[in-house]
């Protein structure tokens, strides 16, 4: 009987051992997730709330500046922040065996659209703009050439305009003008001035984990307070990732981390992972600075154009979806504990965001009507 649940266990992949039932069919399958009673269905429904969220919640801002063919409204330190982050973010829930498989879904996911969001931005804000400059630069001389300086009051020119010059003579006339203007100073800002120099843009995350080089799980003690785990992929590296590590159930990877010979500490019976935590931190540590630039940007511009605030509308309800998601899975302190530095950053940055979201109202919709009453131009952004 016990050699056939152990069978059972290994090849029908998932059993809830307290509840004494097996675990969600397409969960288990597509999410590698044993979900054993209600709560844990909603920490799972969270968890796909804040997937959902996460995966489009930088689609409007990337929209917003596909439109404006521009990314001024956003901080690319803020962004950077964000890619830095999701790469501690990444090892962190790959290493620690008490984060949900549906944290690291997440992880990939806006890893992925983050750095899309960057690319786009490094692409508009420096090398689209460094050729429409060029671009405009050539039109505008052509322009300048053909147009007098003071065209109202030609008198007023402090520079003669030699006689015998007719309108037959326009191309010497327009070197004439030109070299004038050069001469008076022009008040243009000098080419590219106005540019900042681009930031180191971000790096492929290359992740080696080796999860598991060989048949680990199959021979290993079956720990019965959570549910059994599934066979372990053999596959490693960060393409494969997916298969490997978050290919398990979450209750697996103390084991199989622990078995790959990574520093787990035990404590009331959880293991931890020692690195995965300093990573946790580390990245809680990035993304709640992160936010600083962006709102430090907004406060510098005096407005909001080209931020989409549906992008911190969706990081909010995902951030308050994933601590959800985190606390209904477990109310046990050593789960808790171990999560930390995932729920710390998720709380701080779902105030740093209502930060954001009501400096977009406020400058939207009560300094923008002060500020156009003054007159005042909203463009030129810098960050
Ligand atoms: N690239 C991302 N969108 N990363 C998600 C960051 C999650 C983090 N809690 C934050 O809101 O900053």
């Amino acid at each position: 009987m016990k050699d056939l649940m152990l069978l059972r266990q290994k090849n029908s992949i998932t059993y809830c051992i307290k509840e004494k039932k097996p675990c969600i069919g397409w969960v288990n399958r597509y999410f590698k997730d044993c979900l054993c009673n209600l709560s844990d269905e909603f920490s799972f429904a969270f968890g796909l709330v804040s997937l959902f969220c996460w995966g489009v919640a930088e689609v409007p801002q990337i929209i917003t500046n596909f439109r404006t063919k521009s990314s001024h409204g956003v901080s690319l330190l803020f962004l950077l922040g964000w890619v830095g982050g999701d790469i501690f973010n990444l090892a962190g829930c790959l290493l620690e065996p008490a984060t949900l498989p549906t944290q690291l879904y997440t992880a990939v996911l806006y890893t992925t659209t983050t750095i899309i969001l960057v690319l786009q931005s490094l692409y508009y804000d420096y090398f689209y703009k460094c050729w429409k400059h060029r671009d405009d630069d050539s039109g505008q001389e052509v322009e300048e050439v053909k147009k007098p300086l003071r065209p109202q009051k030609p008198t007023d020119s402090g520079i003669p305009i030699p006689k015998g010059i007719g309108v037959s003579a326009s191309r010497r006339m327009d070197f004439y003008f030109t070299s004038a203007r050069s001469l008076a100073g022009s008040a243009t800002p000098p080419f590219r001035s106005n540019l900042r120099p681009i930031a180191s843009g971000p790096s492929a995350v290359g992740l080696n984990h080796d999860y598991s080089s060989d048949e680990d799980t199959v021979n290993a003690p079956l720990n019965i307070s959570v549910s059994q785990p599934k066979p372990i992929p053999r596959s490693a590296g960060y393409g494969a990732f997916l298969a490997t590590s978050s290919g398990m159930p979450h209750q697996t990877k103390a084991l199989i981390v622990g078995f790959g010979g990574r520093k787990l500490f035990q404590e009331h019976g959880t293991e931890h992972s020692a690195l995965g935590q300093v990573l946790g931190w580390m990245m809680a540590a990035v993304y709640m600075g992160g936010r600083l630039p962006q709102i430090w940007l907004n406060i510098k511009r005096g407005n909001v154009e080209g931020l989409n605030p549906l992008m911190f509308v969706f990081a909010l309800i995902a951030n308050v979806s994933y601590v959800g998601s985190i606390l209904l899975r477990s109310t046990e302190w050593n789960k808790i504990k171990a999560n930390m530095p995932w729920l710390l950053d998720a709380v701080v940055c779902v105030v740093l965001d209502l930060f954001i979201i009501l400096q977009y109202v406020y400058y939207k919709y009560f300094r923008k009507q002060s500020s156009t009453s003054n007159g005042r131009d909203d463009e030129g952004a810098y960050k």
